[in-house]
């Protein structure tokens, strides 16, 4: 407070308070800092040396600061026009920059509030010589993370779910991922979440009414049976969009791909190939890599993590063994396995490759009951092809795609690179097939917390079926249950934490 003052005195002593604010009294000024909100500024175009950097201001001074360091004295530019001014610091009158302004009055501005921004030139020295004289002006400061969204959401200019989409774009490093973000942020998931709360309001005040003045007959029967029928309808609408098999979200945070299979197969090989780097260590020493490499790839517009693991096989070496663990622990938590195996481990007669395939993949990759559900997730890569000749490898192919309830199999060579192509073919197809096109159908559910609030939903509608014949306020209180779990996920009903969460994941600027 009282550093505040100090400031503010500063300020109003130097010349330009004087001529700029004249009918400004030191207490008004003073009084004007204290009690408005603050006025934030920030970076919002990335660090580093670049042609132009963009610095925005969003708050009630956002008027003075244009006034205090582009040279308008007593009015301001007209809104959303840009104009080429001279920067200056406001005590010493130096000379910053030469760049364009430009004055967003709210509420017609991204955060609601009045807002500014200063494109100047990405030197680092213009940058923090912009920044330094914005942070001297009274009731102006820094911003802090994901500010700027966080008051245009309070400013109703967007909901969570926009807010979301909005990080994610911010984030997207694929096609896919852009896409989906830009969908979510134009508010296609908040106006499907927005029509099911309306929807259960609507259900929910049929209820009540049917509460108050039922017993009078005022309402009929056939209210509740509407509702009972708008319920059930809901329910399911929530149910499909909770089995996209967790599409949206895999596309948000990258499909986990992991590759698995017998020691010297060619594992790493394969990593390095697919990130077009010595990623791993490749050696012809089988149990060469102990822990797992993971890395994150674009594949034809995909996002996938990628992990290399320690080859599958009983050791009496206590780091291999944690180290196949691990590969395990990988291969169950995956959304695709590739299988790798060396064709020349096979064995000569081509008839005893399928039972030779199925006993290796129960004994080294399949631990449990549920054998078709892995099997479902399995691409087998058959590696080292250069190394047989054309035609065995013309009878092994033939055998495989007359395997029955045997997983896509591609043959190829990391060494060469042939077959290479094709193996890449089906790999992306897989992905598509996991990811879905994000623009194609209603939106996709893309976060964790939107599925758990979508659950709770549930089991509240279930409630409202449950008491319904039994006692109704018990019911209605089902409706507002699942109302509320909506409300959270779009940030209408939402405890401050949650938005904490939230926020906290925005870079500064934004
Ligand atoms: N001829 C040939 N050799 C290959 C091919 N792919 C890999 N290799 C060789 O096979 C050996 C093992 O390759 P890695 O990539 O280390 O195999 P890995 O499955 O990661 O092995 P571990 O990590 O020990 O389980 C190395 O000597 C590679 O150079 C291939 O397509 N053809
Ligand atoms: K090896
Ligand atoms: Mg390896």
């Amino acid at each position: 407070m009282k550093d505040m003052f100090v400031r503010c005195r500063a300020l109003w002593r130097s010349s330009f308070v004087r001529n700029g604010l004249r009918s400004c009294s030191l207490k008004a000024l003073c009084t004007r800092v204290v009690h408005d909100a603050d006025t934030i500024f920030a970076l919002s175009s990335g660090h580093g040396k670049c042609g132009v950097a963009v610095v925005r201001v969003s708050g009630p001074a956002s008027g003075f600061a244009l006034q205090s360091i582009a040279g308008f004295r007593h009015t301001l530019p007209a809104a959303r026009t840009a104009l080429l001014r001279n920067i200056t610091d406001p005590h010493s009158q130096e000379l910053l920059d030469r760049a364009l302004v430009l004055w967003f009055p709210g509420p017609r501005s991204f955060t609601g509030e009045d807002c500014a921004e200063f494109h100047i030139h990405g030197g680092p020295a213009v940058i923090s010589g912009v920044l330094k004289a914005l942070g001297s002006l009274p009731g102006v400061r820094a911003a802090t993370a994901g500010e700027f969204t966080r008051r245009a959401f309070l400013a109703g200019k967007l909901d969570l779910t926009e807010v979301e989409g909005l990080g994610d774009l911010i984030h997207a490093e694929t096609e896919a991922q852009r896409r989906q973000a830009l969908r979510q942020m134009a508010g296609d998931l908040a106006r499907l979440y927005q029509d099911w709360s309306q929807h259960l309001t609507r259900c929910l005040a049929h209820v009540e009414a049917f509460i108050d003045f039922g017993e009078d007959e005022l309402i009929e029967n056939e209210v509740l049976n509407q509702v009972d029928h708008g319920v059930s309808q809901l329910q399911l609408q929530m149910e499909r969009h909770l089995q996209d098999e967790r599409r949206g979200e895999r596309l948000r945070n990258g499909v986990q791909v992991v590759i698995a299979g017998a020691p010297n197969a060619g594992k790493s090989s394969l990593l390095n190939l697919l990130c077009r780097r010595p990623a791993a260590i490749v050696s012809p020493v089988p149990g060469t890599t102990r822990d797992v490499v993971e890395t994150h790839l674009d594949i034809g517009g995909f996002p996938v993590v990628l992990s290399d693991t320690a080859g599958l096989r009983d050791t009496v070496d206590g780091v291999e063994r944690e180290g196949v663990r691990r590969a395990r622990e990988r291969v169950d938590l995956s959304d695709v396995t590739l299988v790798m195996l060396d064709l020349t481990q096979l064995p000569k007669d081509h008839q005893s490759v399928p039972s030779f395939l199925m006993d290796h993949l129960r004994s080294t990759l399949l631990s449990g009951e549920d054998l078709r559900d892995s099997l479902q997730k399995f691409l087998l890569v058959f590696n080292k092809r250069d190394l047989l000749p054309q035609e065995q490898l013309d009878n092994i192919q033939k055998t495989i795609i007359h395997m029955e309830g045997l997983p896509p199999a591609c043959l190829l060579s990391c060494q060469s690179g042939d077959g290479f192509d094709q193996f890449l073919r089906v790999l992306q197809n897989r992905l598509q097939t996991l990811c879905g096109d994000p623009l194609v159908g209603s939106p996709s559910l893309t976060q964790a917390r939107h599925r758990s609030h979508l659950q709770q939903s549930l089991r509240a509608l279930a409630q409202y079926h449950q008491y319904r014949d039994l006692d109704l306020a018990l019911s209605a209180e089902g409706l507002r249950l699942a109302l509320a779990s909506l409300g959270r996920i779009t940030g209408k009903v939402g405890p401050e934490e949650i938005l904490d969460i939230i926020f906290r994941d925005f870079c500064i600027g934004k």
